[in-house]
């Protein structure tokens, strides 16, 4: 899976067809974003690439009327009016443009952004998020706030425009010399050969320096953020990881040096070529007119055209470099949105019904990847319908792994996961998490109020009685209740609540971080709103609250579940030994199952685990005889 998956992700796509390929996606993309504007952006800039033209042909049509005296009053009228034209349009135009660049920009970059993060919702598994590859793509597709797109159609307009004003000055000077003609291209093809030759380079560079701007970025979030801020502190760790980031943009900034010193050289040769053509041209010219051969009007022609086609190749190759640094960027995006789903999803899924015999996990081999070892070998257990079953082991014992399968956020390499006898793999994923509650061990705290918090459980069914009533049963209604503002209280110390401006009276630093037990009770209060769905599972639901609140906790689980499906995993044998079923999960393999009294006569490693923790609970002798 792993290696299909680079496949796919792996380095840039070079070569004429990947990039046409990239533009027409890019193409197609503005196109659905704002087609009129697109049009109209367009034609303004075919009207900007023939105005230069048009204005030193006018020039030579009028000053050669004037000079010669051969033309009537009313075509001079004409000639100034379409100088006058041309020179409305010039100072038009920018800002003509400039306004419709600016709408095209804003909705083309809303539409790649909804994109890109509907396709990061689209994959229905984990292991694309634990691929660094895609996660730096996403990373920078992301840094590019969704203008790559914008950017490619923008750079391949303004390559087309000035490719145009070359033409049309290449044209007029044909009118003049064929001599001049080629000495021009003689300028233009090295310049635009040299910058086709420059940007692979770059391009090559870009890749390379990638890796160093991820780590950058990483340090840069590791150092702002609040997590890392404790341990920052704690450890003054804080100066060796700007050091450690400051290395990389300085290893990143020598790689760009040298090629800026490469562009240096081989632009600065071709302009001072370019400047000795169009010198020697402007003394053919001069000598030319003297002997009569060139009108008036050709020279100002002459002079507009050797110098149009010179400013309009070095804005053709600035623009270059410019569509092929946003290909660049737009690669990361496509990437992301064209990448195939992490997990087979079948074309025609089996319903996910309402659970009624069971969940049965026969045979399951998995692995998080080919290098990784197996996290669960020959894994068989059966979750019978309407009863709790528990599963216990040491850390990395393989728990969370079977969660995850069940919740088919991976497929088991071999064997299989049945509900009811369906195998997860040809059911909708989104349709089977529908039947599962989950509270996870790395459950998220959202910088949301306390009411969104719960009520993320169930989005569609929200309301506050029901919030109130979750709340209750997870035993942080009280604490909820006490806040500023109540269930409306904002959790958290990073964003003002909606509305909380100085302007209207309140305080913005209303927001508020609860106790890492009380974000624990608030996971379990998001799980209990959706606890009547045919499964529901807690991963160490409890492992932040003191002993006689997990035993609440899961008492009155039972109470609520009575009849329900559950899988739950605690560390603290205790909480879950009336569970209908224990089982033992060693080293990645079910190593026994039974009742709690049933494994206590086995006296295998579950005994030998609830002993040790029994032991801990009891008063010590010495305790004991201290004790009044
Ligand atoms: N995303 C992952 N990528 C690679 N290996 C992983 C990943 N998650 C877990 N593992 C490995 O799989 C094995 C089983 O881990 P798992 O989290 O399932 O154990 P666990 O029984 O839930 O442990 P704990 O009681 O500490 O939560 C471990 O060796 C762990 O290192």
């Amino acid at each position: 899976m792993t290696i299909a998956m680079r496949d796919t992700l792996g380095g840039v796509r070079t070569g004429a067809r990947a990039g046409a390929t990239r533009i027409g996606h890019a193409l197609a993309l503005a196109w659905h974003a704002g087609r009129y504007l697109i049009l109209g952006y367009g034609a303004l800039q075919l009207v900007a690439a023939v105005v230069p033209v048009a204005v030193a042909l006018l020039t030579k049509l009028a000053l050669d009327a004037i000079v010669g005296r051969s033309v009537s009053g009313s075509v001079l009228a004409w000639v100034g009016g379409g100088l006058l034209a041309a020179g409305m349009a010039a100072a038009v135009l920018p800002h003509l443009s400039g306004y419709l660049r600016q709408e095209l920009e804003r909705r083309v970059g809303l539409t790649a952004q909804d994109r890109l993060f509907a396709a990061t919702e689209r994959l229905p598994g984990l292991a694309r998020f634990e691929n660094p590859e895609f996660l730096d793509r996403l990373t920078l597709a992301q840094a590019a706030g969704g203008s790559a797109p914008g950017g490619v159609v923008f750079a391949v307009l303004a390559v087309c425009r000035t490719a145009i004003t070359i033409v049309g000055f290449l044209g007029s000077l044909l009118v003049i010399s064929g001599w001049l003609t080629l000495a021009a291209l003689l300028v233009a093809v090295p310049a635009l050969a040299a910058e086709l030759y420059l940007s692979r380079l770059r391009a090559a560079m870009m890749w390379r320096i990638s890796p160093m701007e991820r780590r950058e970025i990483f340090f840069q979030r590791l150092l702002s953020s609040v997590q890392a801020a404790k341990e920052l502190r704690l450890f003054g760790t804080a100066r060796h990881f700007r050091e450690l980031m400051t290395a990389q943009r300085r290893d990143a900034n020598a790689q760009r040096r040298r090629m800026d010193r490469r562009d240096l050289a081989i632009q600065s040769g071709l302009g001072a070529l370019a400047a000795a053509i169009a010198g020697a041209s402007l003394m053919w010219a001069l000598f030319s007119a003297r002997a009569g051969n060139l009108t008036a009007g050709d020279i100002p022609l002459l002079i507009a055209s050797v110098a149009g086609v010179q400013g309009a190749t070095i804005a053709l190759v600035g623009e270059m470099t410019q569509a092929n640094h946003q290909l660049l960027l737009f690669d990361h995006y496509l990437t992301i949105t064209t990448s195939e789903p992490d997990l087979p999803v079948p074309v025609q899924p089996r319903a996910a019904a309402p659970l009624r015999r069971g969940i049965e996990v026969r045979g399951v081999w998995f692995r998080y990847s080919p290098e990784h070892p197996w996290a669960l070998r020959d894994v068989n257990l059966t979750i019978p319908y309407g009863h709790s079953v528990a599963l216990v082991g040491r850390n990395g014992a393989g728990k969370s792994t079977l969660v995850k399968l069940l919740c088919r956020f991976y497929d088991p390499e071999h064997g299989a996961i049945l509900w009811d006898g369906v195998d997860l793999r040809d059911m909708d994923p989104a349709e089977l998490r529908w039947r599962i509650g989950v509270v996870f061990q790395d459950y998220m705290e959202y910088d949301l109020t306390a009411a969104d918090n719960i009520g993320l459980g169930d989005v569609h069914n929200r309301g506050l009685d029901r919030v109130r009533a979750a709340a209750r049963r997870a035993g942080i209604h009280d604490a909820l209740s006490a806040l500023p503002r109540g269930y409306d209280t904002l959790l958290s110390r990073r964003f003002f609540a909606e509305g909380d401006t100085e302007q209207d009276g309140t305080d913005p630093e209303i927001g508020v971080t609860l106790s890492g037990g009380q974000w624990q009770r608030m996971a379990l209060a998001r799980a209990f709103l959706r606890d009547q769905r045919d499964l529901l599972i807690l991963d160490e639901p409890s492992s932040g609250l003191d002993a006689e609140a997990e035993h609440e906790i899961h008492t009155r689980l039972r109470e609520h579940r009575a009849g329900g499906t559950s899988l739950l995993i605690s560390h603290r044998l205790a909480a879950v030994r009336d569970a209908d079923l224990l089982v033992v999960v060693d080293n990645g393999q079910t190593v026994e199952q039974g009742t709690h009294a049933e494994l206590m006569a086995t006296g295998g490693t579950y005994a030998h685990l609830f002993t040790l923790q029994a032991t801990g609970y009891q008063p010590a002798p010495a305790e004991e005889v201290a004790a009044p």
